[in-house]
């Protein structure tokens, strides 16, 4: 089987046919989710992020890769509202979300995952849903006031806990301390609280760091089940074997500038990212692209 037939699909169409041109650095997206212009961000001297342009597209997973301190991190802080860029504005949707906090853009559809912190992990696991639903009708003065109503909604958000505790394998450990999961199961924790606000735009924050190789392939389904569900995906990973097998498409950054981007069996090959970040992983065969394939060489959806 050609290699070529092996592209990627998304919905039936081949990756490369998310973009509306030849994969290169800030291709716009026949459909994009997100859509940003002009970032940048400095610490000090350090110009951590200066993205000209990078369209996420809707329906599809896309994997944001590049070598230690390249920016991912603070772009995703961006995104997501818990960092204010120096410049730049982006648009959810069609929405200018510049300037606008986590939180309300949680409720506008697109949240991000968090890696637990300690506070949480002094939560059980159902209480620590319960919060990632936080900042909805519960907390307005009208539902304050209105106590019955606040009680109904209390009553939704466990009911929604549950479904996503059971969806996710986590029924059994929910009145468990959350400190006291498995790596894998503490990411999957993260996955399912990032669900409570039904989100439409999920970003995954290293979604694959500390789990058990026993774990991974679930945790691969899960997020590729988000995608099914209608949903997309834009995760910030190391793991390779995650951006080879899920990602519709990958976005690779060096120097707080977006280098590459293009279907994974595109990017995999291009030589400056070789160079720039994969040079020294090769050993890993990362340029094999094996993805989720059937026998006739079709990408499950
Ligand atoms: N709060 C901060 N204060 C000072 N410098 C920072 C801060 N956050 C990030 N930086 C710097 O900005 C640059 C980009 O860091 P960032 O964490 O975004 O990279 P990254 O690609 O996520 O790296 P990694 O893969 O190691 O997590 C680095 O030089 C980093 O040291």
């Amino acid at each position: 089987m050609a290699t070529e037939d092996l592209a990627p699909t998304v919905h039936g169409e081949k990756a490369v046919d998310l973009a509306t041109g030849p994969a290169r650095p800030g291709v716009p997206k026949k459909d994009p989710i997100l859509v940003a212009d002009h970032i940048t961000r400095s610490f000090g001297g350090v110009h951590a992020v200066d993205v000209d342009h990078v369209e996420i597209p809707r329906h599809a997973i896309t994997a944001l890769i590049g070598p230690n301190g390249a920016g991912k991190t603070t772009l995703f802080n961006l995104l997501s509202g818990f960092d204010r860029p120096d410049t730049g504005e982006w648009e959810f949707n069609g929405r200018s979300l510049a300037g606008i906090p986590a939180w309300k853009a949680a409720r506008r559809g697109q949240v991000r995952t968090f890696q637990l912190t300690k506070v949480l992990n002094r939560l059980t696991v159902l209480d620590s849903m319960k919060l990632g639903a936080s900042k909805q009708k519960g907390e307005s003065l009208l539902f304050s006031v209105l106590p019955f109503t606040w009680r109904a909604q209390e009553k939704q958000i466990e009911e929604r806990a549950l479904v996503l505790l059971e969806k996710f394998r986590l029924l059994d450990k929910k009145d468990d301390y959350a400190a006291a999961l498995s790596g894998g199961q503490r990411k999957l924790l993260e996955m399912a609280r990032a669900l409570m606000t039904d989100p439409e735009f999920v970003l995954l924050d290293e979604p694959m760091a500390g789990v058990n190789p026993a774990l991974v392939q679930s945790l691969l389904d899960h997020v590729v089940n988000l995608k099914r569900e209608g949903m997309t995906v834009l995760f910030v990973e190391h793991d390779m074997h995650m951006v080879r097998h899920i990602a519709d498409w990958v976005v690779v950054m060096a120097e707080g500038r977006v280098v590459a981007e293009g279907p994974p069996q595109e990017v995999m090959k291009d030589e400056a990212v070789v160079d720039a970040y994969l040079g020294s992983h090769l050993d890993q065969d990362i340029g094999v692209i094996t993805g989720r394939y059937d026998e006739e060489g079709n990408r499950i959806p």
